[in-house]
């Protein structure tokens, strides 16, 4: 899941909202907070199980 985004997704077509949450649910290992890292990062992170929830802002152009 998380490797599934080789390059930064374009959120131009997106461009109209000011602010959003997005809320990732998914099993356990699934890479959710691989995806969370990518788009904060735009760098892959080894990540260790997350206890609880993470919760991230992420800024675009
Ligand atoms: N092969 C492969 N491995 C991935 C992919 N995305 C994530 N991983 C790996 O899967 C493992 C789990 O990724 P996490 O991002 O921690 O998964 P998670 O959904 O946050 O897991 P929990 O916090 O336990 O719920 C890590 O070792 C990642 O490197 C992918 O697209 N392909
Ligand atoms: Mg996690």
């Amino acid at each position: 899941m998380g490797n599934g985004l080789s390059e930064q997704p374009k959120f131009s077509s997106m461009s109209f909202f000011q602010s959003s949450h997005i809320t990732i649910f998914g099993l356990d290992s699934a890479g959710k907070t691989t995806v969370l890292c990518r788009l904060q990062f735009n760098d892959f992170v080894n990540m260790v199980r997350t206890n609880g929830f993470n919760f991230n802002s992420v800024s675009v152009n």
